[in-house]
């Protein structure tokens, strides 16, 4: 038998067109090879289950993978199914292009765009990827199957000719061109295969044809029929003189005589082949869990806790995920999900079939029913990859509230780590705001985690209705600890995702003021003023402000005056809630050009009228020091809420000096 031909094929010639798209991924041809060995595989147990086939009692199914710089090939051997001469004129000539010519119809318009997900429909076609010349020998399972050898050297044309394949299976063999050489070095193609294959259905064994025999010693009672014993090493008896009870010398064997064996080194697989999410999630250990993420995420943090997804209908999808140990603002969190599709990889973080916010997580996702051969655009439209996503948002969200209601002292802890997470969820996913919402809960000043109804109400007689938080823990100390002395409450809300998490918090309870601590000066920490003492205070404010004013060089600065409950405050700044939401929105987006004066005046100047200096600038203004206390009260109230201009820090460093000096001499 021998046979010529064209590829069935309208295009000229494919092999340009395969190139250039594949282009970023060149490596996906090992996926696609070894898949398509694992298949073949998969279809002959299938066969020997069905009693159609009988394995012969030494046969082990395995995929070889074997690099051979010096002859610059892959060779691919699977002890699969084979194919007949048929076989391969239908797959490989025929059907294989017809694949392809699908698949550039689709695509034709979108030659430039990174599109395509895994490549699918090109399979064994991406070996011309990197390689000038491939040859396939195989042997058909089936009785009195014919070998045969395949070849084709990029072009248009293949040659079938009787091969000498003697068992069945197939050999897949790539002769690499120039460029692609890397991919015969050993330790590039173990990169690759743990990419792609780490955890296909068969054993994957590499070997480099050019390296070295390596060896391993075993004890003797190690030896299995599968080794080849290169050496048989014996250690002979260890023996000592020693004297006996009769004074004579005499020798004594301490230690037996030993055999060992030298042994080739035994093939270890590169790959997993049944990988804990495929196990029922009774059966596995917590021990099991947290090898399994140590292994495929590299992370030695243990993660925080994990939820196994196990769903057989009205879809297939298995998987982990991991919640790993963060503690860190949201914006540098990256997590990594990996999908596959029945055990092989196709990519991380593919948007369209997992939530966004989920990719703070780290975990696997198995869909066997995945229809990965279509772009990612038209995934995004596929209403069977939206069940997928809702699935596991679902799933996650059931996972926290479950925790949530049972087990809250471990929720609590692990909150610091998971909150950037739920939060980006309730920002990112409404049905999955709509599950966890009622399970969000707030540090407060005493550090324990309430949910906003439980904040309103322990304090629904001092501020009915409103919550306040803290942004910035080190700036807002002195109202920290106002709020204290007063037996006042607040949570916190230090992380970055917290500032557009208010704007959500206020929109789910409209009730609810939201309100920085900072903000405005509760009326908790003010004296009671009558109509009466604030008309004969009104000269006096306005004596304080025009000073201020004065001294400081700012004529439209806000001035309050305050009869604070607590004497020893002398000045603050506050801020009005709207202002500062919009400096933080401006620092968010970083708009050039744009500060804060735009937007009006945003700080106001509260002076304590029960405090000491503050009387007794009022009763000075003409004193020596008196424009040296304004401007220190004005620089202290701004450092307790923040921090100085390194111009302002000179000057409010050499007048604290200056002031010193004045003590001094008194
Ligand atoms: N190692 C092999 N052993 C037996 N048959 C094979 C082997 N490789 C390929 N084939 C046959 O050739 C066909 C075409 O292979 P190809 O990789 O191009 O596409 P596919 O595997 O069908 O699809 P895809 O790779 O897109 O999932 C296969 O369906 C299979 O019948």
């Amino acid at each position: 038998m021998a046979k010529k031909g064209s590829l069935t094929i309208n295009s000229e010639n494919i092999f340009p067109i395969i190139k250039k798209w594949l282009y970023s991924d060149h490596d996906i041809f090992y996926r696609e090879l070894v898949s398509n060995g694992c298949d073949a595989i998969t279809k002959l147990k299938k066969l020997e289950i069905m009693g159609e086939w009988q394995k012969p009692e030494d046969l082990e199914f395995k995929i070889q993978v074997i690099t051979d710089p010096n002859e610059k090939t892959i060779t691919f051997i699977d002890n699969g199914i084979g194919m007949t001469v048929e076989e391969v004129d239908q797959y490989i000539n025929q059907i294989a292009f017809s694949g392809a010519q699908d698949f550039l119809e689709k695509y034709k318009d979108k030659a430039n765009e990174e599109q395509i997900i895994g490549h699918f429909g090109l399979g064994f076609y991406s070996a011309f990827m990197v390689a000038d010349k491939v040859t396939i020998d195989t042997l058909s399972y089936k009785d009195g199957a014919k070998p045969v050898h395949w070849e084709s050297d990029g072009g248009t044309e293949f040659e079938m000719v009787d091969g000498d394949k003697a068992e069945q299976g197939t050999t897949i063999k790539l002769y690499l061109n120039e460029e692609s050489l890397e991919f015969c070095n050993e330790y590039r193609a173990k990169e690759v295969l743990e990419k792609y294959c780490s955890f296909m259905p068969v054993e994957i064994y590499l070997t480099n044809a050019a390296a070295e025999p390596q060896f391993e010693t075993i004890e003797k009672d190690e030896l299995t029929d599968k080794d080849t014993v290169i050496e048989t090493i014996v250690e002979e008896a260890k023996t000592e003189e020693k004297e006996n009870e009769n004074g004579e010398k005499v020798v004594v064997e301490i230690s037996p005589a030993t055999e060992k064996y030298k042994i080739a080194k035994r093939p270890v697989p590169v790959n997993d082949t049944n990988p804990l999410w495929n196990k029922h999630p009774n059966e596995c250990t917590e021990e099991e869990y947290k090898g399994f993420y140590r292994k495929v995420f590299h992370d030695y943090k243990e993660p925080l806790f994990w939820i196994h997804l196990n769903m057989d209908y009205p879809f297939n999808l298995k998987g982990i995920l991991y919640f790993p140990k963060l503690n860190i603002n949201y914006d540098s969190l990256e997590g990594t999900i990996k999908l596959f599709n029945s055990q092989v990889f196709i990519a991380d973080n593919i948007k369209e079939v997992i939530p966004e916010f989920l990719m703070l997580l780290k975990g696997v996702i198995d869909c066997p029913d995945l229809p990965l051969n279509v772009s990612r655009s038209a995934l995004q439209n596929d209403g069977f990859v939206k069940k997928i996503s809702d699935y596991i948002t679902k799933k996650v969200a059931d996972k926290l509230t479950g925790m949530f209601k049972t087990d809250r002292e471990n929720y609590e802890k692990y909150w610091d780590d998971i909150n950037p997470f739920i939060k980006f969820g309730c920002l990112k996913d409404e049905k999955f705001a709509e599950k966890i919402n009622d399970s969000l809960i707030f540090k407060n000043l005493e550090g324990k985690y309430l949910t906003i109804a439980e904040c309103l109400e322990e304090n629904k007689e001092k501020h009915e209705n409103s919550v306040f938080y803290i942004t910035d823990e080190k700036e807002q100390s002195q109202y920290v600890n106002m709020f204290k002395e007063a037996g006042l409450d607040a949570v916190y809300m230090t992380q970055n995702i917290d500032n557009p998490f208010v704007g959500y918090l206020e929109q789910k309870n409209e009730n609810v003021k939201f309100l920085c601590i900072n903000s405005d000066l509760s009326d908790i920490f003010k004296e009671e003023v009558s109509e009466e003492d604030k008309e004969a205070m009104k000269a006096d404010v306005d004596a304080l402000t025009e000073l201020f004013r004065k001294v400081l060089g700012k004529e439209t600065l806000d001035v309050k005056v305050e009869k604070l409950k607590n004497e020893a405050v002398s000045s603050m700044i506050t801020v009005s809630e709207e202002s500062r939401r919009m400096a933080e929105m401006m620092k968010m987006y970083s708009m050039p050009g744009m500060d804060n004066s735009m937007f009006g005046s945003t700080e106001t100047l509260v002076l304590n009228y029960n405090n000491k200096l503050v009387q007794y600038v009022l009763n000075h203004k003409e004193g020596s020091h008196t424009n040296a206390i304004c401007e220190q009260l004005y620089d202290l109230a701004a450092l307790s809420h923040g921090s100085l201009t390194p111009e302002r820090m000179t000057k409010f460093i050499a007048r604290s000096n200056e002031l010193m000096m004045v003590m001094a001499e008194a």
